[in-house]
């Protein structure tokens, strides 16, 4: 708040720019430099790219996961392309006090989205084409720990696990439930949730699909209603920002 709107010097990784934070304005706060000699102003909305900031001495560390031109007219308007993970290194010309304040702020916006914190991810390594663990590893793990998401991770050993362990998961543990998997997965931890006593508070735990199966249905109609398109990063970063499936968003 404190920072809402001033602009400030900064190197954004190297380059020297003219930086705003943007908190008081309604709609989604956002970051926007404009980098000398540059002609665009570019633009993160905290909402929809940044993943997670740390301060660390006089620079603001900025993860985001953008489209590659990341430089479009603000406010929040939606990126074309495939998105990556890009870091962003803000050197604040007003040293760590300005990091300091900078890194709360962003913080403190990123918090106030409600974004889950401690996720419980289930892998069938046996759906679709077998390559559920190493699309963990490869692609949702690093999206995962650039957030900030504590993970337990746990792959399904037999048909009917995933329903065990849905049906004696400590929920309290965790904010969400993601599969890694195809529908198969999904409905069984579904299944294992309603077999539970206490399943009527339990029903009401997030639970987010990457598709990792054949036909892979419930993330295709879910990703389409929410606007995205139906790949394995796109679904990661829909959980990171807190839809699911039960909110129906
Ligand atoms: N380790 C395992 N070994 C054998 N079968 C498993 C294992 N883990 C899960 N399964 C079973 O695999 C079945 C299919 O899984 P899943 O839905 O993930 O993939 P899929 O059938 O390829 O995808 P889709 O359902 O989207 O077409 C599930 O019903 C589940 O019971």
């Amino acid at each position: 708040q404190a920072t809402g709107g001033a602009t400030t010097k900064v190197r954004v990784n190297g380059t020297p720019a003219e930086a705003t934070l943007s908190t008081t304005t309604g709609g989604c706060p956002e970051l926007r430099w404009h980098c000398a000699g540059a002609t665009a102003e570019r633009s993160l909305s905290l909402e929809a790219d940044v993943l997670g900031a740390v301060a660390s001495g006089k620079e603001v560390v900025v993860r985001a996961f953008v489209a590659d031109d990341a430089a479009r007219p603000p406010p929040c308007a939606k990126a074309g392309g495939k998105r990556r993970r890009r870091e962003y290194v803000f050197e604040m010309a007003d040293g760590e006090g300005a990091a300091a304040a900078w890194g709360g702020t962003l913080r403190g916006c990123l918090d106030s989205f409600g974004r889950p914190k401690r996720l419980f991810v289930l892998i069938n390594p046996y759906g679709g084409k077998r390559r559920a663990s190493k699309i963990y590893e490869a692609e949702i793990k690093p999206l995962l720990e650039a957030a900030g998401v504590e993970v337990t991770m746990q792959e399904t050993r037999y048909r009917g696990h995933a329903r065990e362990v849905a049906s004696s998961l400590d929920l309290a543990r965790y904010d969400g439930i993601v599969c890694v998997s195809g529908d198969g997965v999904l409905v069984e931890l579904v299944n294992g949730i309603l077999q539970r006593s206490d399943w009527e508070e339990a029903i009401k735990m997030p639970i987010g699909v990457v598709p990792a199966g054949t036909g892979n249905g419930m993330a295709k109609s879910l990703l389409h209603a929410a606007s995205e398109t139906c790949s394995v990063s796109d679904a990661v970063f829909a959980i990171i920002r807190g839809h699911s499936m039960l909110s129906g968003t």
